[in-house]
């Protein structure tokens, strides 16, 4: 669609409620957004590639020199709203209508609405996801299942933050002068330029969770986009509050200098643990001392897992700020209690485990999960957090944050890695982005760590399963072909008919056998969503 904009293109089809998005004014500030800060941020992606390089001839990362004089100074962040002192549950889930007002009324302290991990980015999720916030902010949203069952907002709704995608994802369906808009960019900009005066209006406030940064000059990058937008809107500044996902390997090493760069604007940060795990095996996948065991071995209680989220309380807490745990992927097992009950445990002990280690709020994955941690939280942090407790805490060193753990690689582990990699990489291109995969939440942070470590492990020189046999191509393509038949019987001959499975296959495959690795699956797999 061509606009009255000069310049601006939509290349998507404007169903019922769009054009209440796609106003020109919010328009115009999309450009301005773009033409202020997409140059940086390709810049920044450039930037990865380097860094990439060197890791590749065998740089290890370490706690910067030249940031050395923030780390060893006094500063704290900024005071931080009330209604954002108290975030013991977080429930997250994509801006699909019933999800954002189930996610709102589950009875967690905070829900977090999803264009990333949890989204595929069809222009339709895309736009009716911000639909759906905005109705939600005026408390006018409403659904009405297939049953005629109406979903409506309780009376206390939890606090709405909003997580956008990462910095290098595209928005194909806009363009200006012929380049694709950031993601970043567009799920930020048409969020915050309809919404956040309302919210201050509703005495909360834009919020929002930031993914995937690499290190702390993409703080930065989001910090300019904030002290602009709010002088644009002519909002105070200091009114955005956000949360960093400390996600990838390399960010870790500067949590400090990110907490400092967003100072104004943080609130706090978050471990998510799965595209850690995953960046942790990207950025060091040429790296012979390192090769993760199955993916269920990897769990937040290895060393290097560990050594993250202890490191990243005590900075929090140095900086007054806010250390939110992570996503346990559980979530009910429908029809078979001992494995339903046996899930319940799983995400209790993870969670008692982090709010004894100093966490200050948790993530959870389904309304049903919500209960469980909250008892845990309320058992353990009688307080809204725990920022300002003292605790005894250990230095926690660059090696520790780097240790690989032990354990075996079986041909289950394999073959759930080529399964789930498929299943998830075919609801994803038919516009799911978050789907319950044999009883675990699977979305695009868990489905990376499974392409990612077949690529690896078909490639390093100590890729052998426990039994002694070499992960070979060969193996690889044996187990791919039975897996196709397993997921069949699994899903059903119809569905399979009618799903993306073969496109999701021939995609897994070209990920696997591709030399050079994909940065981001949603890279690829986005080129064939419409
Ligand atoms: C690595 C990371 O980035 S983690 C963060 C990103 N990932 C996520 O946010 C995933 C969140 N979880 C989910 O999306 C879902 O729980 C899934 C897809 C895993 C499972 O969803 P379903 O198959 O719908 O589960 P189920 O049938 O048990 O749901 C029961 C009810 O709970 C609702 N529900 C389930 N999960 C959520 C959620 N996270 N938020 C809000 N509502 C939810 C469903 O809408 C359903 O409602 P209904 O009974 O009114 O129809
Ligand atoms: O976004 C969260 C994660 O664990 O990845
Ligand atoms: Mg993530």
């Amino acid at each position: 669609m061509e606009t009255k904009l000069s310049g601006l293109q939509i290349h998507g089809e404007i169903h019922k409620g769009f054009d209440q998005i796609l106003t020109d004014e919010a328009l115009v500030f999309l450009i301005r957004l773009h033409e202020k800060f997409n140059d940086e941020r390709k810049q920044l992606l450039e930037h990865r590639k380097d860094i990439q390089e060197k890791i590749n001839q065998g740089m290890r990362p370490d706690f910067l020199i030249k940031t050395k004089e923030i780390r060893d100074a006094e500063w704290t962040i900024a005071p931080i709203p009330d209604d954002l002192q108290d975030r013991r549950v977080e429930i997250t889930g994509p801006v699909d209508r019933k999800m954002v007002i189930n996610g709102l009324n589950s009875g967690a302290k905070v829900f977090m609405a999803d264009f990333e991990d949890a989204n595929s980015p069809t222009w339709s999720n895309t736009i009716n996801g911000q639909i759906n916030l905005g109705d939600a902010i005026r408390k006018t949203i409403q659904f009405e299942n297939e049953y005629g069952k109406i979903y409506r907002l309780n009376e206390q709704p939890a606090v709405l933050k909003v997580r956008p995608r990462g910095w290098h994802l595209d928005e194909k369906h806009i363009t200006y002068e012929g380049e694709a808009m950031s993601g970043s960019l567009v799920d930020f900009g048409l969020y915050f330029f309809h919404n956040a005066n309302q919210l201050i209006v509703n005495g909360s406030g834009p919020y929002f969770y930031l993914p995937k940064l690499e290190n702390h000059q993409e703080a930065k990058l989001w910090n300019e986009v904030f002290v602009f937008a709010q002088q644009y809107l002519n909002i105070s500044q200091g009114t955005i509050k956000a949360t960093v996902l400390l996600e990838t390997i390399l960010a870790v090493f500067e949590m400090e200098e990110i907490l400092y760069e967003l100072k104004v604007h943080s609130a706090g940060l978050n471990c998510g643990r799965w595209d850690y795990i995953f960046s942790y095996l990207k950025k060091f996948r040429h790296d012979e001392d390192i090769l993760l065991p199955d993916r269920e071995h990897v769990t937040m209680t290895v060393p290097f897992m560990r050594a993250y989220s202890l490191l990243t309380i005590q900075t929090c807490h140095k900086r007054g700020a806010h250390a939110i745990g992570g996503m346990a992927a559980q979530i009910p097992v429908k029809k078979d209690s001992d494995k339903n009950a046996a899930a319940f445990e799983k995400v209790r002990v993870d969670k008692e485990r982090e709010v004894k280690d100093g966490h200050d709020g948790t993530w959870v994955a389904h309304p049903a999960m919500v209960a469980t941690a909250m008892d845990i939280f309320n058992k353990y942090m009688p307080e809204a957090n725990q920022i300002h407790q003292k605790r005894k805490m250990d230095y926690i060193s660059a090696e520790q944050l780097m240790e690989a753990p032990n354990g075996s690689i079986t041909e289950q582990g394999l073959r759930t890695n080529i399964n789930v990699g498929i299943q998830y990489i075919a609801s994803w291109l038919d516009g799911r982005g978050a789907v319950p995969i044999h009883h675990l939440m699977e979305d695009a942070a868990t489905a990376e760590i499974s392409r990612a470590q077949v690529w690896q492990w078909t490639r390093h020189p100590h890729g052998a399963l426990s039994d002694g046999r070499m992960i070979t191509f060969e193996l690889y393509n044996a187990l791919m072909e039975e897996e196709m038949v397993a997921i069949q019987l699994e899903v059903g001959a119809d569905d399979f008919e009618n799903g993306s499975y073969q496109k999701a296959a021939q995609l897994f495959d070209d990920l696997v056998r591709n030399e050079e690795f994909e940065e981001f699956l949603t890279l690829k797999a986005y080129r064939y969503l419409s």
